[in-house]
């Protein structure tokens, strides 16, 4: 395909978006009816789709109108690209400029706008963020970094990072976790890899590593993964320390991929469902990595920074106190609940936390982080709390 008949796809798939469609199952259609386009190419729209996504309200104002194509159009003028060499009408490439489309886009955009910080949560991401606002809301327009973690288990991040490299795949230590390398060449290599197959490394933020690390795991001892959903968590902390793995989630199909994780990476997991947990207890840590806003993985899923409102938080909020409740009541005497989101919204962190003290005065917050996309990673918080 030429470069202008992607736009032209990508213009497609982000009007079926505007209307209301899912990205990924668009993506997902998209492939499967124009069977001609390769992998080069849907690689590229989807790009393209994720790029406009990200920076939706800037595009629009920057493009003249929030359609797949004034997003396109706002993409290229972003990218100091004339649309007119690319919007030809010849072939596949879109129509060509209107006069309405020819007037110059505007200078200055309002902060929101130009940061493309979502209307219905500016409010409670200001109030969250502080001073960080507006540097926080600019990286969450960025792309965001592939990161890979070295299973210590089996081999050290030095050892991993020379296999990879010998199987041509370039990364960098990152500074937020000891088994955290960044992917700095031929990331869409990485799961034909040796080094992938054989489990020395695994696909996981950086952030997400260091909320794992934060986790007070004593060796042979009980943990309970209690959302662990595709298990990224429960196999970071299994990377670390030879204890007892259990993985729950409401919804156990979230965890179908984790025997094979667990497999590969070598530690067994023992997999709950909703109904599994009695008798269970008690665990010398209980992490509850539970569902949220997802704020701090906007890079990653810019989707959900457009479809996700207040209503949307005040149901999160409230379900995640309940997991915090339940769980709370199957950690053992001296042990540990940990508390983690990929949240920058304080309501769903630090005053979650202050609300469970509230309602549970025997437990105390021992330790709490803050990291947001300025740290490298994904915006992720979390807590350690123990009974007094
Ligand atoms: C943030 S995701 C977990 C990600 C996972 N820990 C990881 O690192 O890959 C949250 C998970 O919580 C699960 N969940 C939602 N409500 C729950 C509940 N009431 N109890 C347990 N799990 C729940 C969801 O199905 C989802 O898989």
């Amino acid at each position: 395909m030429t470069p202008a008949a992607r736009i032209a796809a990508a213009i497609g798939l982000l009007d079926a978006w505007l209307a209301g469609a899912p990205v990924e199952r668009l993506l997902t259609t998209w492939g499967r009816q124009n069977r001609y386009a390769g992998a080069k190419d849907r690689a590229a729209i989807r790009d393209l789709v994720f790029d406009a996504l990200r920076c939706r309200r800037s595009l629009a104002a920057l493009g003249g109108a929030e359609t797949g194509r004034g997003l396109m159009l706002g993409l290229l003028r972003a990218a100091g690209t004339d649309p007119g060499t690319l919007f030809t009408g010849a072939g596949h490439a879109p129509p060509p400029l209107t006069q309405a489309e020819l007037a110059p886009a505007p200078a200055d955009l309002p902060e929101e706008v130009a940061c493309d910080c979502p209307a219905a949560l500016a409010p409670v991401l200001r109030g969250s963020l502080g001073a960080d606002f507006v540097p926080v809301m600019q990286a969450l327009r960025q792309r965001a970094p592939v990161f890979l973690r070295a299973n210590l288990r089996l081999s050290t991040r030095d050892e991993a990072a020379a296999a990879l490299a010998a199987e041509g795949i370039g990364t960098q230590p990152h500074r937020l976790s000891p088994s955290a390398l960044e992917v700095t060449a031929n990331a869409r290599r990485i799961q034909q890899s040796r080094a992938w197959l054989e489990g020395l490394v695994e696909l996981q933020d950086a952030a997400s590593q260091a909320v794992a690390d934060m986790m007070p795991v004593p060796e042979g001892g009980r943990v309970l993964d209690f959302c662990a959903g595709g298990g990224g968590k429960t196999l970071a902390l299994a990377g670390r320390v030879a204890a007892r793995f259990l993985a729950h989630d409401a919804a156990p199909e979230r965890m179908r991929d984790l025997p094979a994780r667990a497999g590969r990476a070598g530690v067994a997991v023992t997999l709950l469902g909703p109904g599994d947990l009695a008798g269970t207890e008690p665990f010398d840590l209980v992490l509850c990595d539970v569902p949220c806003t997802g704020s701090g993985a906007w890079r990653r899923s810019p989707e959900a920074k457009w479809r996700t409102g207040p209503d949307d938080l005040a149901r999160l909020v409230g379900i995640q106190a309940g997991i915090l409740d339940r769980a709370s009541a199957l950690v053992a005497p001296g042990g540990a609940l940990g508390y983690a989101t990929c949240s920058l919204i304080e309501a769903e962190n630090g005053a979650q936390i202050a609300a469970f003290l509230a309602r549970h005065p025997g437990w105390a917050c021992v330790t709490e982080r803050r990291l947001t996309p300025l740290d490298g990673g994904d915006g992720f918080f979390a807590a350690i709390l123990r009974r007094n």
